[in-house]
């Protein structure tokens, strides 16, 4: 129970994922992505591992670094902006005991930070061992993540930075954009440095349904495998857990609420997210207005990775 503006209310103090089970949410065709990666390793200097700043401690393939953790390793959370970092030198903190020493927050849409990216892969490069490749002066850097955390707009900010060039890793809303595998594109002339983008490759043992539900609220595992009804629901837990209440006022909505389906129907009355349904009567058919749950779920979780719902940390 939770004391919230005077009154007395019940959130809900866990989310109850109601036996689902996360197996079908990886697609097979990740395998491949990680096998090819895996493959242009010998090249590579080192790691740049892109990540989502609102599940820092979450979602990350542990994969990864099973599999090509032997080069240094560079740890961006990206989308910093959609972030509530109140507790950031906890987080960094407890990545560190994770292991997890190189660690930038970013902003890729804003260019926020992304200065700190290539003097810190220098330093990470020219102090480790080079893997048979001292006698070259070329950096080649690997950007790795699950899908759609930023990784092309990364490589897309530093070639604005550094080489005032365009676009040159197509960057869209949907997780899996990047199909065209392994592209070396040059994003710094001093020192000479490459990055190759990757595919998202999500991991295939996600840890609990709760962990799938967070990834999926992130945008990095398409809606329709998870469900838009579950996923607005675990995103109404969470806004009230953490107090984040704009949703009340944007929709009409009198209190704070935790029942989704009482939400949802706001949502889709105030957006015009209705149809007509044919009720049958004893006096016959009448047409009635139902909210169209489904359409309000989707705006509903839209309007939160725009951000424009507040800043959460879902870990
Ligand atoms: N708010 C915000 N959005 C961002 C940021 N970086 C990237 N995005 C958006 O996130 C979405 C995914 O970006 P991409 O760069 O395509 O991500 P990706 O990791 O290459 O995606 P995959 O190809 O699916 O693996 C796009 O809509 C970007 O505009 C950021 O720092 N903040």
């Amino acid at each position: 129970m939770r004391l919230v503006r005077g009154a007395l209310r019940a959130w809900r103090d866990s989310f109850d994922c109601g036996g689902r089970s996360v197996a079908m949410w990886f697609p097979g065709h990740m395998a491949k992505g990680l096998r090819q990666m895996k493959g242009k390793l010998q090249k590579v200097d080192c790691l740049v591992e892109v990540h989502d700043a609102r599940i820092p401690f979450s979602g990350r393939n542990p994969v990864f670094q099973e599999a090509l953790g032997v080069r240094p390793h560079l740890l961006l959370l990206n989308k910093m902006d959609l972030a509530d970092l109140k507790e950031k030198s906890r987080i960094l903190e407890q990545l560190k005991q994770e292991g997890l020493k190189n660690v930038i927050f970013t902003d890729c849409e804003r260019e926020e930070n992304i200065k700190e990216v290539v003097p810190l892969i220098t330093e990470l490069v020219s102090s480790n061992q080079r893997y048979q490749r001292a006698e070259n002066v070329e950096y080649c850097i690997m950007v790795i993540g699950v899908p759609n955390v930023g990784k092309s707009s990364l490589i897309n900010a530093l070639r604005r930075l550094h080489l005032k060039k365009g676009k040159a890793s197509q960057v869209g809303g949907e997780p899996g954009i990047t199909k065209a595998v392994l592209t070396k594109i040059q994003v710094s002339e001093r020192p000479v440095m490459y990055l190759i983008d990757t595919p998202g490759v999500l991991s295939p043992r996600i840890g609990s349904v709760e962990t799938g539900l967070k990834l999926a609220l992130c945008g990095t595992i398409r809606d329709y495998l998870v469900g838009e009804d579950v996923m607005a629901d675990y995103l109404l837990y969470n806004l009230n857990k953490h107090q984040l209440f704009k949703y009340v006022e944007r929709y009409g909505l009198d209190a704070p609420c935790d029942d989704i389906e009482s939400v949802l129907k706001r949502v889709a009355l105030k957006l015009g997210k209705t149809r007509k349904v044919k009720v049958l009567t004893g006096t016959g058919d009448v047409n009635v207005i139902a909210p169209d749950y489904n359409a309000a779920g989707y705006e509903f979780v839209r309007t939160f990775r725009k951000g424009e719902l507040g800043k959460v940390m879902l870990d």
